[in-house]
């Protein structure tokens, strides 16, 4: 699935309207008619069409005869176009719709000022600056006995922190009155006040019950605060096509293809990882991570253990192999098996042990990723480490680690925000990869997946897809495993990382609630049964 920009979407827009196959009023009007439909779709209480025959007056309950009612809240752009059309398309339906503007009419968009010309011809629309409050007072006496409220106030021409006029509905207690009162919140495009990038919040943010999006979701949908402020979100085609555009970011999909092993083979066609494990009583981190690579598929997989940890560890595996690896030196001795094509350091190595590893684990230029410890050993210096990063790597960091490697990327995507589009997690992962030379997987709900060839992805793991239940310790050291598992059978490393990472996730939906970072492994047999591998 895409994942598009404002600005991506504006360019098949534009293109579609170029070519003569569409209007920008047709499309327009597909949007609003999009919103209806979701609408009704949704809440089918509200959906009073094709109950015309039974609807004399004498065949409905009590409750019935009064008409559904809606608050649209238009804004100055063509987000406001779409809500005019929205109040047309329920008033047609029976609906009483009371419609407000915020902006000067005389400065609408040429196409939302025709459908706000065609509203008015029959109807008033309530006008207000758009960065003044007027409205609060009157809009707050409206919601009593009202069903919806259609937010067409700012789509994806965000530009400027949400305030003013509308904004009041972004108040916790408006949003909670409106709640206790049943009222549905639909947000046309995106939640006014939601950056449709970044899925950061300038100023403040419309919270939806849903928000319908037009041709295909956009990154801010996904990223950041866009699932709590968007509800569930619907994508409805309004026709256009989708442009050739190598910079789209896409979401992970399962790969039946990479992730089946063919009929012939022994266990070294599959490959041999090696995973590097801390001293005593740290070796559960790197037990997890060699569980992972193992159960996606790894040929064989070694434990790299100091000699502390050799008794520990050696009780507690059986289909895992042990190798002691006494710093810098073992290691060096232990690559000279070049059957062992991936490597995978950072899970509870140490930092004294990530320092002494990292730089021969690098030199060596298998597939490495490199986790936890092995990323923040370098905070204090990370260019020391970016310099011997080559392109069979994978990094692998949280927020915190993240931040530690790129402080200067980090700080750009979480400064506060003055104008948008914002810098997103997009924005920064691509930067990061760039700069490493390598892969970066920046973890998370949305993890964002990036090469620095500029493919990006995102695992999204939010609306239908959430794994709340990931948020355990552990898991991410699973994940490290999963990709240094797919490393050893050959995946390339920006194919093992996507692989993996959308394997973690539907491992944890497999297992649902309750989840330790022990069941993951255990449920990517059943994943892929389900895959048919
Ligand atoms: N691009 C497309 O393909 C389509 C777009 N449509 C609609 O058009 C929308 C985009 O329209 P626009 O580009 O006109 O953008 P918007 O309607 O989202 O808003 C842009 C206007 O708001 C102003 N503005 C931005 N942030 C502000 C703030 N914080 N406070 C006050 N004013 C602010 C801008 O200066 C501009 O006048 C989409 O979200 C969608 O709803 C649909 O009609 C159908 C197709
Ligand atoms: N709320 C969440 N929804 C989905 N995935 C999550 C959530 N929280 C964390 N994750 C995922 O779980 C993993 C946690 O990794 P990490 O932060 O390194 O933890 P640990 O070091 O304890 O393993 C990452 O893959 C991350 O994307
Ligand atoms: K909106």
């Amino acid at each position: 699935m895409e994942l598009l920009t404002a600005a991506q979407m504006r360019a098949i827009e534009q293109a579609a309207i170029k070519s003569g196959d569409v209007t920008g009023l047709e499309l327009m009007e597909r949007a609003g008619q999009g919103v209806v439909d979701a609408i009704f779709e949704e809440w089918p209480v509200l959906d009073r069409r094709g109950a015309s025959p039974s609807r004399s007056p004498g065949y409905l309950g009590p409750d019935e005869e009064d008409p559904l009612r809606a608050v649209v809240l238009c804004g100055p752009g063509n987000n406001g176009g779409d809500g005019f059309v929205v109040a047309r398309l329920l008033q047609k339906q029976g609906w009483a719709v009371e419609v407000f503007l915020c902006g000067d009419p005389e400065k609408l968009p040429p196409d939302a000022r025709v459908n706000y010309e065609r509203w008015g011809a029959k109807n008033e629309v309530r006008v207000s600056a758009v960065d003044s409050a007027p409205l609060a007072d009157d809009f707050l006496r409206v919601p009593k006995g009202i069903d919806l409220v259609v937010d067409g106030v700012f789509g994806t021409g965000l530009t400027r922190p949400f305030a003013g006029a509308f904004s009041m509905l972004a108040n916790a207690p408006v949003r909670d009155l409106l709640r206790d009162r049943g009222v549905k919140v639909v947000s046309i495009d995106a939640p006014s006040g939601l950056c449709a990038d970044s899925g950061r919040i300038l100023g403040q943010a419309i919270v939806a019950d849903m928000t319908v999006t037009f041709h295909s979701k956009k990154l801010g949908h996904v990223l950041g605060d866009g699932p709590v402020t968007c509800g569930a979100v619907r994508t409805k085609s309004i026709g256009l096509e989708t442009l050739e555009d190598g910079q789209i970011v896409h979401t992970t999909e399962a790969d039946e293809v990479k992730l089946s092993k063919g009929s012939v083979g022994h266990k070294y066609s599959h490959g041999h990882a090696l995973i590097l494990s801390g001293g005593a009583g740290k070796t559960g981190a790197a037990r997890l991570a060699a569980r992972g690579a193992l159960r996606v598929g790894a040929g064989l997989v070694t434990l790299g253990v100091p000699p502390s940890a050799q008794m520990e560890v050696a009780s507690q595996i059986t289909a895992l192999m042990l190798q002691r690896v006494d710093g810098a030196d073992g290691l060096s001795e232990t690559l000279e098996d070049t059957r062992l094509n991936a490597l995978c350091l950072g899970p509870a190595l140490g930092f004294e042990r990530a320092r002494a590893l990292v730089p021969m684990a690098l030199a060596a230029r298998r597939a490495t990723v490199l986790d936890a410890d092995a990323l923040s050993a370098f905070a204090e210096d990370p260019g020391a480490l970016i310099a011997q990063l080559h392109d069979e790597c994978v990094l692998t960091p949280h927020g915190g680690e993240f931040a530690r490697l790129f402080p200067d990327i980090a700080a750009q995507m979480n400064e506060q925000l003055a104008n948008g589009p914002a810098f997103s997690k997009v924005d920064a992962t691509r930067a990061a990869a760039k700069r490493a030379g390598c892969v970066v997987l920046f973890k998370g709900p949305d993890t964002v997946i990036a090469a620095p060839n500029g493919r990006c992805v995102v695992n999204s793991a939010v609306y239908e897809r959430a794994a709340p239940w990931l948020a355990t310790a552990g898991s991410g050291d699973v994940l490290a495993g999963f990709i240094a598992g797919l490393l050893a059978r050959g995946l390339a490393p920006m194919q093992a990382a996507e692989t993996a990472a959308w394997l973690h996730v539907e491992c944890a939906r497999q297992f649902g609630p309750g989840l330790i970072a022990e069941d993951l492994p255990e449920q990517v047999p059943e994943v892929f049964r389900k895959l048919n591998i």
